[in-house]
């Protein structure tokens, strides 16, 4: 965790993600009007679902112009398009099927059946060049810009810690060269999954960390007890301006009260 994470606890899952969701609609609407549009990397799982199903019935939703807005992943689960277990089909469930997106800018993983059918390494790759072609030369003043500054990347953490779908001791939590990498034997099924890497995610302005229930507590209190991310994947996971942990009661519950800021 970087030193200047800041943890939020509100009081159960629902709560949660109808905070996380106004902060969202709020930092999208902010970036908008600071640089005509904005960027977000979307996270699988039920607290990132959680999160898109509440933006669908909040009232901060108005304040988002979601024409120009655009969407990443985080990663991906590699299955068939359409695959109920897909993370971009549980999104389009909660979210993107109900809101005025422009196709061009949902930049979903590649589907197993899709043109890099079977060959997980390739899909990765074209997400990588997908990226870098996004990216600007002001994304990372100074040096060649790989991934866009997305303005909110958003990770579910597993009770392992894992992020994305960097599992602890797996290959991909150690990548330092590649933006993007295939995940060929993930614990949590499908084994097989696309995944940004870490320096990919900490090329977001802001990064926020979603946690809630019980069997996320000791995730949460292991991340943030600093074991180095190839043990705890959530520990290295942070962005360039900002980094928020948006947790409930429960998976805060291990936690020094001193990390926390508030509800
Ligand atoms: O499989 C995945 O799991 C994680 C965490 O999900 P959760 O349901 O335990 O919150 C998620 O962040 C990731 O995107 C997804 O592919």
């Amino acid at each position: 965790m970087s030193a200047a994470a800041q943890v939020f606890v509100h009081r159960d899952k629902d709560e949660m993600a109808r905070a996380a969701a106004a902060r969202l609609s709020a930092r999208i609407a902010e970036a908008q009007s600071a640089r005509g549009s904005a960027s977000v990397v979307l996270t699988g799982g039920r607290n990132g679902n959680g999160l898109l199903s509440a933006l669908a019935s909040s009232a901060g939703r108005e304040s988002v112009d979601f024409s120009r807005l655009d969407l990443w992943w985080g990663d991906e689960r590699f299955l068939p398009e359409g695959d109920p277990d897909r993370n971009v089909t549980q999104a389009r469930e909660a979210l993107l099927d109900s809101v005025p997106l422009d196709p061009a800018r949902v930049h979903a993983m590649a589907a197993s059946d899709g043109p890099y059918a079977g060959d997980v390494e390739a899909a990765a790759e074209a997400y990588e060049t997908e990226l870098a072609a996004a990216a600007r030369s002001e994304d990372r003043p100074g040096g060649r810009a790989r991934v866009p500054a997305f303005d909110v990347l958003l990770l579910g953490v597993g009770p392992d810690t894992h992020v994305a779908s960097l599992f602890p001791e797996l290959p991909g939590v150690r990548e330092t060269e590649r933006m993007v990498v295939g995940v060929q034997d993930a614990p949590k099924p499908p084994p097989v999954r696309i995944s940004l890497t870490l320096p990919a995610i900490r090329a977001a302005r802001e990064v926020w960390l979603l946690a809630a229930g019980e069997d996320k507590a000791q995730a949460a209190a292991l991340a943030m007890s600093g074991p180095g991310e190839v043990q705890a994947p959530a520990s290295g996971a942070y962005g360039t301006e900002r980094t928020l942990w948006l947790l409930d009661e429960a998976a805060a519950a291990r936690l020094p009260g001193d990390l926390i800021q508030g509800g």
